[in-house]
């Protein structure tokens, strides 16, 4: 009966392997780099301009010197000259590296905002499987520090590798320009500057991973305390906890204390050569000066420019580490830029177009199966129909399938095999958009955003009126108990609702589906407990919003669906009873069992407050 795509070969979700490698993760970096091209262009000139700047200095001290100071027959103004052609170079060196650094910071930061900004699209179009495998925690790092990492890459990486690698080579261009022979002296110790370099890189590589590693391991012990603060103390867990924080934080306090003595140890080093090298070149050129064969002016020159050679390579060693992290982020974006959405809208040809306001709500399940992921099947051959406007209570124990099977109506998970239906329509042919306007939901633990109450009513439409969303929230109950709030309906919420009960939060998901009349209701009860007058206005904003739509509520209380029309009972995935609650009870079957577990006696009806309690199958 199915009109809609086939489930046999439901389309997978897909992760790239790691072997997509890292060519393909820095195409995705040069993608985002490309619309910056000509900002990066300006940078390159800049920075030709400011280090040629930077290196012409002693070159001219060394003209100072040979051809004027030395020789004595050029006068004062002359040596003025060339001061102030010292001073124009030093100011437009700074300038032009004030501008690099401001350009590079700009694209930097610009191309990180619209990572950032697609990664988070992405994330938002992923379906529930995804979320199901993939810890939050790890989404939020890529979110915030990888996408800082990146931002890094350019601002530190990439500026080094353009600022101290064209230093280095105009370095040598001056020192072979003044004197080839002593430059290539000068490079004599190349060799173990490299060999110390090489050596230095795995010890700094190594300890900045030990101290990245000790620091997430802190920071999730961290986030994990936070959220179980409650457990802590009322189990007085707090001085184990304490302990066990100690111990993270000291191997972090240690680590850290590692990584930068080996960066100093590092830092030093170079100095060190760097003195030993002027030294040797003091020896080297001071002897070819006292024996006439060179310029005291070259000698001066050779000397700062030594001075000036070690910083860069120094530089672009450190920088291997934030390019190891660069890497390293780009593949866990890329890991996630390549998860294709396994719930995905129908392709064009196989799209049924509805007016979700005209949908009269039939529902049919035919022969529905359903697994997480490659798990055990939680959904074993669901047979169902459901008649426009019909009110149906879902009853069974934990785990008995209940959830699944509301989730496949608004397609958080597809079917495996069988299909559902509304109006006869297969839900993978709806285009998403219209089938999340045709089912509602109301949530076990309704979610609400930070923000005011009407804006987490009207969910950030402001096109929806204030007047709307007051009609709603009074037509629920909800009024009155938002009246009462300081700021009303403009009371900012904080994270996820947590000033309000569940119940009230439920409440407040009521008056959302009055703003947004969906034609199927879904409504996942909740379980925490709630006072009895709490209890009675859910249950009357339940008798309210449900008038005219199909409903279907998954039930923790008895009492909430008494009065459906109809009550499926649900044990290990499968439908094992469905009927009026009093017709269940005199069968006397697993739902009168479940009656019985509840609290309530077999033959009568349950009281206004039988819940049913999770049991064995009987
Ligand atoms: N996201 C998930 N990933 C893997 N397995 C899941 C997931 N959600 C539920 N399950 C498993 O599927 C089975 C059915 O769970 P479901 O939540 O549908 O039951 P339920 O009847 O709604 O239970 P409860 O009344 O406790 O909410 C259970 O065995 C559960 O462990």
């Amino acid at each position: 009966m199915s009109n809609g795509p086939s489930a046999a070969h439901p389309e997978r979700e897909r992760e790239s392997d790691a072997s997509l490698g890292r060519g393909r993760a820095f195409r995705l970096l040069f993608g985002y780099a490309r619309p910056h091209r000509k900002t990066f262009l300006l940078i390159l000139l800049c920075a030709v301009g400011a280090i040629s700047a930077d290196l012409l200095q002693p070159y001219l001290v060394k003209v100072a010197i040979d051809n004027d100071i030395l020789l004595g027959d050029k006068g004062t103004g002359w040596l003025i000259g060339i001061c102030a052609a010292y001073l124009v170079s030093a100011v437009a060196a700074m300038l032009l590296a004030y501008g690099m650094a401001n350009l590079i910071q700009r694209a930097g930061q610009a191309i990180v905002a619209s990572l950032r900004k697609d990664l988070f699209e992405h994330i938002t179009k992923l379906s529930m499987s995804f979320f199901d495998r993939y810890p939050i925690g790890s989404l939020v790092t890529h979110e915030s520090s990888d996408t800082e990492t990146i931002n890094q890459f350019f601002t530190q990486v990439f500026l080094s590798l353009i600022r101290d690698g064209l230093t280095l080579v105009l370095i040598l261009g001056f020192m072979f320009a003044l004197d080839v022979e002593l430059a290539l002296y000068s490079l004599v110790l190349l060799p173990v500057i490299a060999a110390i370099a090489f050596a230095f890189r795995t010890l700094l590589r190594n300890s900045y991973h030990r101290t990245r590693t000790q620091l997430s391991r802190m920071i999730a012990y961290l986030a994990e305390n936070l959220s179980g603060m409650s457990l802590i103390q009322a189990f007085h867990q707090e001085k184990e906890q304490k302990k066990r924080f100690t111990r993270h934080n000291e191997k972090y306090w240690m680590e850290s204390l590692r990584e930068i003595r080996n960066s100093v140890t590092f830092n030093r080093t170079f100095d060190l050569l760097g003195n030993v090298a002027v030294a040797f070149i003091v020896w080297i050129g001071g002897m070819a000066v006292l024996n006439k064969q060179l310029e005291f002016g070259v000698l001066y020159a050779f000397i700062s420019y030594i001075r000036q050679f070690f910083q860069p390579i120094n530089q672009l060693t450190q920088q291997w580490n934030t390019m190891q992290s660069t890497l390293v982020s780009l593949d866990r974006l890329w890991r996630i830029f390549s998860v294709k959405p396994e719930v995905a809208d129908p392709s064009e040809d196989r799209a049924v177009r509805v007016d979700p306001e005209r949908v009269a709500g039939k529902l049919t399940f035919a022969g529905v199966r359903f697994a997480y992921g490659d798990g055990p099947e939680v959904l074993r051959g669901i047979d169902l129909d459901i008649r426009p406007g019909e009110f149906v209570g879902i009853v069974g124990t934990t785990g008995a399938g209940k959830s699944s099977l509301v989730n496949l109506l608004p397609r958080f998970y597809d079917v495996k095999a069988g299909s559902l239906l509304i109006d006869d329509i297969d839900v993978r042919s709806l285009p998403l958009r219209d089938l999340h306007a045709i089912v509602g939901l109301v949530q076990q633990e309704p979610y609400l955003f930070s923000g005011s109450i009407i804006d987490n009513v009207r969910l950030f439409r402001r096109e929806i009126p204030e007047e709307a969303v007051v009609e709603a929230c009074r037509t629920v109950g909800a009024h009155p108990m938002i009246a009462r709030l300081r700021d009303g309906y403009d009371t900012v919420l904080s994270e996820r609702g947590s000033g309000l009960s569940a119940g009230e939060r439920q409440l407040i998901s009521f008056a959302r589906i009055l703003v947004f009349r969906p034609r199927i209701l879904i409504l996942d009860e909740a379980t925490a407990h709630l006072d009895s007058h709490t209890e009675r206005l859910i249950q009357r904003a339940l008798e309210t919003v449900s008038r005219g739509r199909t409903t279907l509520v998954i039930a923790h209380r008895l009492s909430t669906v008494r009065h459906a029309d109809r009550i499926i009972v649900m044990r290990d995935g499968q439908i094992v009873e469905q009927g009026k609650h009093a017709d269940l009870i005199k069968n006397g079957g697993y739902y009168a069992e479940l009656c019985r577990h509840s609290g309530t006696g077999h033959a009568t009806a349950p009281g206004a407050d039988g819940r049913l309690r999770p049991t064995s199958p009987a």
